[in-house]
């Protein structure tokens, strides 16, 4: 019975990947620069596969599986491999420090891969998914509001929802465990809301609730897409299908929410400027958060539209708080499982800020070296992003082989961490790899958590600052016992790297010898 599912599915697929096939390059130009990619991607080792259908048939595992299978092909066939869904559509899949250098370090090749498109009813075209001159623009005007005097400001917010968190967590000692992917997750929508939109959320209210939901539900509608190329194609995707219509509404509950975030801050904005008669204003060099300095770059310069606000707001909401929420779990989770580590971690928190209920600021945040190094190590294990991919916007020779220009390519930071040409016993916890020492003569490609190059993760001290606030907020107030091990969890390539069922469990006591 099950075999026979089996092949009708396979049928089924094989005839959609067809149709796909033929919609996509009834444009013959376009056969031909598939055709010459195709040839000279297949020449790269990887894994056996079928005629014509080549790796199609992956796309019948279970995402956990998938996920371990990836990791086995990385080091099987490190540093670059071929995978082929159809002899068309060909991907180089990237293992290595050198490799991923290559394709990073020029400003040519800033093009995201096709994947990245099935976020566009979602991101439009923001920072994320953009390119060109768009992207160039953008950047630009975004790039000041990750100046290290607004990131400065930003910690008394850090400060005030780690508070809330701990109040939250304390209600958790009681229990066996306490799941920490929905506490944090909600940390970190928080911080981003009030730092970057200038709006407090408050989870009371159900429109806000719906919101995390609805992050979550997109996340797993977009992988359940990108695994089913029937569902590829918009018009057969929204109108046919029940996850296209979840979708939909789902896009409606997210759009609204942040709608509504940019038209309130648009409100306060200008009257704020027009009384303070540019007192706060971008032209005397006066620092402006993220959504202010888009909305002064519109009504000064007009080089961003209503849209292209919104578009922003969506992807700096979901960057900001989803990649590093699995970040403070994964790193939560390890702190549990290393009690000698926890305990460094609180003798450091308690010599910088001293016996007292004191909040970090910036420079105490920069002092608290140890966790910095656990910090990293947790990002070197779990990189929230794990995977990154380009369309290459140049011929280019990697490893010997000539990658042509338009070939996609997958880079798997996940096998890059763990590559023990870079890493000696990969797989151990060590964050004295992290020593100033230890990190000389190392690749600057190997350790690529924010990624690297132009399209390099703009928001990444922001990502720090909030971590050690966070972590030194919850280390004084608790200890903190393993459930879930790094051997016990199952990892999967959602939009972030997840774990099944988006559990991360960790056991929380109330400390005794609390600095407060
Ligand atoms: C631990 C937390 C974080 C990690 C691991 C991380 C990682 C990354 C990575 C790997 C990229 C490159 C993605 C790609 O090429 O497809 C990226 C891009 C980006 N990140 Fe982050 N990120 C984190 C936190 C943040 C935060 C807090 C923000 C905003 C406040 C942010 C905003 C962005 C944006 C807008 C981009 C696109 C940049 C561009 O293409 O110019 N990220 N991030």
């Amino acid at each position: 019975m099950v075999k026979l599912k089996f092949i009708i599915m396979f049928i089924y697929l094989t005839i959609f990947t067809w149709i796909l096939v033929f919609l996509l390059f009834f444009d013959f130009r376009k056969l031909r620069t598939r055709i010459r990619i195709s040839k000279f991607v297949h020449q790269l080792p990887g894994p056996k596969r079928l005629p014509i259908l080549g790796d199609l048939f992956i796309l019948f595992w279970d995402e956990g599986y998938l996920f371990k299978k990836l990791r086995q092909w990385g080091k099987q066939h490190a540093p670059l491999y071929v995978l082929s869904a159809t002899t068309l559509f060909v991907s180089a899949n990237v293992t290595g420090a050198e490799e991923f250098e290559k394709i990073a370090s020029t400003t040519k090749n800033i093009k995201k891969s096709p994947e990245y498109f099935f976020l566009n009813g979602w991101l439009g075209e923001g920072l994320l998914t953009s390119t060109g001159k768009k992207w160039h623009v953008r950047r630009k005007i975004l790039t000041p509001a990750f100046h290290f005097t607004i990131l400065q400001q930003f910690i008394s917010i850090f400060n005030n929802e780690t508070r809330r968190l701990v109040d939250v967590l304390k209600k958790e000692t009681d229990k066996p465990y306490t799941n920490i992917v929905p506490l944090i997750s909600q940390f970190t929508l928080y911080s981003i809301t009030e730092t970057s939109m200038g709006t407090a959320l408050n989870m009371e209210n159900k429109e806000d609730k719906n919101y995390v939901s609805a992050i979550y539900q997109i996340g797993n509608i977009m992988l359940h897409r990108i695994m089913r190329p029937w569902l590829y194609l918009d018009a057969l995707f929204y109108n046919f299908f029940p996850s296209g219509r979840k979708q939909l509404k789902i896009l409606k509950t997210l759009h609204n929410f942040t709608d509504n975030i940019v038209s309130k801050r648009a409100e306060n904005f200008q009257k704020f400027d027009i009384e303070q008669e540019n007192n706060y204003n971008y032209s005397n060099r006066k620092k402006l958060a993220f959504l202010d300095l888009l909305l002064n770059a519109k009504i000064t310069s007009g080089i961003i539209d209503d849209q292209g606000i919104k578009d922003e707001v969506n992807t700096f909401l979901f960057e900001g708080h989803d990649t590093t929420a699995m970040s403070i779990c994964f790193t939560l989770m390890l702190l549990a499982n290393h009690p000698n580590y926890q305990e460094m971690l609180f003798q450091e928190i308690v010599s910088v800020l001293g016996a007292t209920n004191e909040s970090p600021d910036l420079k105490n945040l920069n002092e608290l070296k140890i966790m910095d190094r656990f910090i990293k190590e947790s990002l070197r294990l779990y990189p929230s992003v794990s995977f990154i991919a380009r369309t290459l916007d140049e011929d280019t020779l990697v490893s010997g082989y000539l990658l042509p220009r338009k070939t996609i390519v997958h880079i798997h930071v996940f096998d890059i961490h763990r590559n023990p040409k870079y890493w000696s016993l990969p797989e151990k916890f060590d964050p004295d790899r992290f020593l100033p020492q230890n990190c000389v003569n190392r690749h600057p490609f190997s350790y690529v958590p924010f990624s690297a190059g132009p399209r390099n993760c703009i928001g990444q001290r922001f990502a720090i600052l909030e971590i050690k606030s966070v972590l030194s907020g919850i280390l004084r107030n608790f200890i903190l016992e393993p459930i879930d091990t790094p051997d016990s969890i199952v990892l999967i390539p959602d939009l972030v790297l997840r774990t099944k069922n988006a559990m991360l469990k960790v056991k929380f006591i109330e400390r005794q010898n609390k600095c407060v």
